[in-house]
């Protein structure tokens, strides 16, 4: 199968989506939340999401989808509604027959948390299932740094096609990684990273996005493994830091990683602007969401990369929500990723 339809629905509608959260982005008030789990939710989040199962729904209306959030909290917050749904209400794609292909504009505000609601799907290793994280690294979005909007469609537990929004990310795929978002205008930033399982993977201005014409991107070559630039989370309670300076010491690395939130880190890597990818777990009992990792994933791998567990195993998407249990990612180009999997063991069996 192609799923040229499938590309172009979630490519757009991330886009959509993409262009509400650049709303929010230079609000100050984001309408911030905190969810059951203590992490932080933003009317960004809600009004993502509703845009893009909105779009999903229209196109494959009996596709599942395992999204982020739900919106029991909206409803006991008519305010925080309200806003949400004028935020949704407003947000279009320029070019009409763009937008008729993500549905057009949801009807009401009802019909809008009604969509919010069908990201419920149990997820699992049979079927249609779209993995949706409307933005990923909310701490990086809420204090001004990288995220993303993400979008992966698994059938039968194989991701497909995987689409990333990188809002803050630069246009250019060989400007230098740097954590930085520079206090800018957030001109010459905007990118949409796609794949689909086979045929390759792509990027190109999130400002046009569909609508413009994508390039293929591939993993950088890293004939000197000393060189490689790797990027981590910003965040120390979600990936850990030390055991990631350890080995990127063992692997003889000197240069400091380059921190930033979100999937924005596969998109890098893909791209050849960063080499490597580490995420080791702080906590084993922490599962980490198929939504955080699905386009990622595909990305990376069809951009010539592997992407592990620490054990050396692909990530498992066929089991539910969660990933099988946190055992990290190792993210690196196909040539290098068994060298740099051998200084991860080694690190973790002197401990
Ligand atoms: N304890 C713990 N361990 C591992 N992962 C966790 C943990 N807590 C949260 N999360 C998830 O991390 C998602 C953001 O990952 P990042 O790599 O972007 O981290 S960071 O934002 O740089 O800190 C973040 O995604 P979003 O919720 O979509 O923002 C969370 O799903
Ligand atoms: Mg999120």
């Amino acid at each position: 199968m192609s799923y040229r339809k499938e590309l172009r629905v979630a490519e757009l509608a991330v886009q959509r989506a993409a262009l509400l959260t650049q709303r929010v982005f230079h609000e100050k008030a984001k309408g911030t939340l905190s969810k059951d789990d203590k992490s932080p939710v933003t009317i960004g989040d809600f009004g993502a999401q509703a845009l893009i199962i909105h779009a999903i729904r229209r196109s494959f209306p009996t596709d599942e989808i395992v999204g982020e959030e739900e919106a029991s909290s909206l409803r006991e917050n008519k305010a925080l509604a309200d806003q949400i749904w004028r935020l949704v209400n407003s947000t279009k794609l320029e070019d009409e027959a763009a937008e008729e292909q993500v549905g057009g504009p949801i009807k009401s505000q009802r019909e809008m948390l009604q969509a919010i609601d069908e990201g419920q799907s149990p997820g699992g290793s049979r079927g249609r299932i779209w993995a949706l994280d409307p933005i990923d690294g909310t701490m990086g979005f809420l204090r001004g740094g990288q995220y993303a909007v993400c979008l992966a469609l698994i059938v039968d537990g194989h991701i497909k096609v995987g689409v990333l929004a990188c809002p803050n990310l630069p246009v250019d795929d060989s400007t230098p990684l740097s954590a930085d978002v520079a206090n800018d205008s957030g001109e010459g930033r905007g990118v949409l990273f796609s794949a689909v399982l086979g045929s390759g993977a792509t990027s190109r201005s999130l400002s046009r996005g569909a609508l413009e014409k994508s390039q293929s991107i591939h993993m950088k070559d890293v004939p000197n493994i000393t060189h490689a630039i790797f990027c981590e989370s910003v965040e120390a309670g979600h990936s850990s830091h030390s055991d990631q300076a350890d080995i990127a010491k063992k692997l003889g690395i000197t240069r400091q990683s380059v921190r930033m939130d979100s999937q924005a880190k596969y998109g890098s890597i893909a791209r050849g602007a960063g080499d490597l990818y580490l995420r080791l777990p702080v906590r084993a009992d922490y599962e980490e969401k198929i939504w955080d990792h699905a386009a990622g994933d595909l990305i990376v791998r069809e951009a010539g990369g592997h992407v592990t567990d620490v054990e050396g195993r692909r990530l498992d998407f066929s089991l539910g929500r969660t990933l099988k249990e946190n055992k990290g990612v190792i993210a690196a180009p196909k040539a290098v990723h068994e060298h740099v999997l051998d200084a991860v063991r080694s690190v973790l069996d002197s401990k």
